[in-house]
């Protein structure tokens, strides 16, 4: 296959700013660069500044283009108002934003704890719900026509065992996006949002595919097109659904996936797998996330 090269014109994205959630690294990170690239001043933010410092400076470097790196845990809503208004001080205003922050990971379900799911929901759902809410009300006072994507999964709408937090979540944004997109029309607001099938990012392998898990399936057999997607793929749409290009599409997902959701439920063939797999699995998760929490990538 011959690399995927960006799809829209020069200046496509030109004179908008977008914040990205989750900008610091994988798909957040290929989205900014390809933004970047378009003439759009971009706005990271994340819970870990070295590494959304680290990402800003890389791409400032590669595309010559503005970008804000702020700190943010999207579960906070007194910081998310903080993003908002530092990104209004350093380019005037606000127009686009996407929601990508997320958290995963693989587990049966009845092994969960309470807090283990609410971790899961309040990144994804409330992350979602608090920044959409912030910035539409910014829009609306100050008649501003903004654009939000939100990127779901397609297990938002058929389900998947062994990742039920994620599921229940992202379905939870892809019926705001539907609903907002109804309500705030007449403001010019639009939402819409991109369904991924399997992009290869660190932070999705080592929660949802680890070594473990690799050795027992291969997961590229049960994608039709056999192969898991380019990030340019996804940067190309998400810039379209930014840019007014997309002006007369509200309300819509788009399936990006190779056609892997005529599959199923993403992660239903996890039913083979046996309890002492489950136990190494959730070993191997878990060493990720705790280097995650103290400044990894
Ligand atoms: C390849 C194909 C792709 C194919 C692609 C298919 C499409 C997939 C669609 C979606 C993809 C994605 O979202 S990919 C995005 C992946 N990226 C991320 O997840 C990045 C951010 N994630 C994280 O920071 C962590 O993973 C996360 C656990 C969510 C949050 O970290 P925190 O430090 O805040 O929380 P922790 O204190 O570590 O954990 C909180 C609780 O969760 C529990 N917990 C954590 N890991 C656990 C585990 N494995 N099994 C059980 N329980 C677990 C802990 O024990 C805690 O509960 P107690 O013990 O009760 O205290
Ligand atoms: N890769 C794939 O195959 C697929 C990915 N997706 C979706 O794509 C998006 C990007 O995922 P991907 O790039 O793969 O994975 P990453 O792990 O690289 O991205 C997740 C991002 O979320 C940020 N994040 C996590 N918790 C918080 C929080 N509390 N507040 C703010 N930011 C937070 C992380 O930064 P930090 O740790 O600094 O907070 C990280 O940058 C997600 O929405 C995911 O669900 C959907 C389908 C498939």
């Amino acid at each position: 296959m011959n690399p995927i090269e960006g799809m829209l014109r020069e200046g496509s994205l030109k004179e908008k700013t977008i914040i990205v959630t989750g900008g610091g690294t994988g798909l957040g990170k290929s989205m900014a660069r390809y933004f970047l690239q378009l003439g759009a001043n971009v706005v990271i933010c994340s819970r870990k500044l070295d590494v959304l410092e680290a990402t800003a400076k890389e791409l400032e470097t590669e595309t010559g283009g503005k970008i804000l790196p702020i700190a943010c845990d999207v579960r906070k809503t007194e910081q998310i108002e903080g993003v908002i208004s530092a990104s209004i001080e350093a380019f005037g205003r606000v127009d686009g934003l996407v929601n990508n922050s997320a958290g995963n990971f693989i587990s049966p379900t009845e092994k969960l704890s309470y807090k283990a799911v609410d971790v899961v929901v309040d990144i994804v759902l409330r992350g979602s719900y608090y920044f959409t809410l912030a910035l539409g009300k910014y829009w609306i006072d100050h008649q501003i026509k903004g654009t939000i994507l939100n990127i779901s999964t397609t297990y938002s709408w058929t389900g998947s065992g062994w990742v039920v937090p994620s599921a229940m979540a992202k379905a939870g944004v892809l019926a705001m996006t539907k609903s907002l997109a109804f309500e705030w029309a007449p403001y010019g607001i639009r939402l819409n949002a991109i369904a991924p099938g399997p992009f290869p990012t660190k932070g999705a392998w080592d929660r949802l595919f680890p070594e473990e898990l690799a050795k027992k399936f291969s997961f590229e057999n049960r994608i039709p097109l056999k192969r898991t997607g380019e990030h340019q793929e996804l940067a190309n749409l998400a810039a379209y659904l930014l840019s007014d290009f997309s002006s007369y599409m509200t309300g819509e997902v788009v399936t990006l996936d190779g056609g892997e959701v005529l599959n199923g439920g993403q992660f239903n063939f996890l039913k083979d797998v046996t309890d002492e797999q489950w136990a190494a699995i959730a070993e191997q998760i878990k060493n990720t996330n705790k280097p995650s929490r103290n400044g990894g990538e």
